[in-house]
């Protein structure tokens, strides 16, 4: 049994998963001021629907991409489509959703609250929002803890209103950059499974970046490993590891063999 505010996924209220979209990076190049060449010309294939990881040396330009992929940053060279296009249509708020390390939730807001924030910001009214964000809440295991404000959370729990905060506009790309780092590792298995319980379910386009080489591997079904920068692709590689998994995955040849595969290449990446 799952221990006091770690519950295993609910089975309550789904919520509709919206399909994912393709990811097309081609070309792209960004240059940062004192002429640091993050990225240059890096091309980048993401299927719809895929859940892959991206790994890479400390500052080699995985956040950069994630942010000029969500649109918060412009690169000077290059290209990134999406299909089908990430056009807000009726019922599609938000196609892009952004979790981060840290959870960034508003304090003064209750749990139901922050959860509902994006749907709030686009002037969905008080009970669609909040019958979505109970829904979302739920599949995090966040049902019962909806009334409670961030102060009175734990890291794992803050964690997963941040998710619940980007899912509940249904993305159709969710982009996070270490969302479990700062956690314990028992926390971060939990969130782990329940991330990819979530992503099984609901099928939208994942692109996770992460430090750890067995969080990759058990999370991913394809991990992209950069060099430093510029960042260039060292491994792109299709994960041999089953469609269901479970923590004792973890012990067996076929992770061990992926684990030291990524291991090789981010070992590469730093010699590049
Ligand atoms: N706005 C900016 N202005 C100047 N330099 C920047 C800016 N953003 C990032 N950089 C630099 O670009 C490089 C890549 O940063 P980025 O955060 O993308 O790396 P990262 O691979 O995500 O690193 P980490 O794994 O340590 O989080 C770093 O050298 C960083 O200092």
């Amino acid at each position: 049994m799952a221990p006091p505010g770690l519950h295993p996924l609910s089975p309550l209220p789904p919520i509709s998963g919206s399909g994912g979209v393709r990811v097309k990076v081609e070309g792209l190049s960004r240059t940062f001021p004192g002429n640091i060449a993050v990225l240059s010309g890096l091309d980048l294939d993401v299927a719809p629907g895929s859940f892959v990881a991206l790994l890479g040396p400390s500052g080699c330009g995985k956040s950069t991409l994630l942010r000029l992929v969500a649109g918060l940053d412009r690169a000077e060279a290059g290209h990134i489509s999406f299909t089908p296009t990430l056009e807000r249509t009726q019922g599609e708020r938000a196609p892009i959703a952004y979790v981060f390390q840290d959870a960034h939730l508003l304090p003064w807001r209750s749990v139901l609250d922050n959860a509902a924030l994006p749907l709030e910001l686009t002037g969905v009214s008080k009970p669609e929002r909040q019958a979505a964000a109970r829904a979302v809440l739920e599949q995090v295991g966040l049902g019962d803890a909806t009334d409670r404000f961030p102060a009175e959370l734990s890291g794992g729990m803050r964690m997963r209103v941040s998710l619940a905060r980007a899912l509940v506009t249904h993305p159709r790309l969710l982009l996070l950059d270490e969302p479990f780092a700062a956690l314990d590792e028992l926390t971060r298995g939990r969130l782990d499974d329940q991330l990819r319980a979530l992503w099984r379910k609901l099928g939208m386009t994942v692109l996770f970046v992460t430090h750890s080489i067995s969080e990759a591997a058990y999370l991913a079904e394809r991990a992209v490993v950069l060099s430093r920068r510029p960042a260039r692709v060292v491994l792109d590689r299709t994960l041999e590891l089953p469609g269901e998994r479970s923590a004792s995955l973890r012990t067996e040849a076929s992770f061990a063999r992926e684990a030291r595969l990524l291991n090789e290449a981010l070992e590469q990446g730093e010699r590049w």
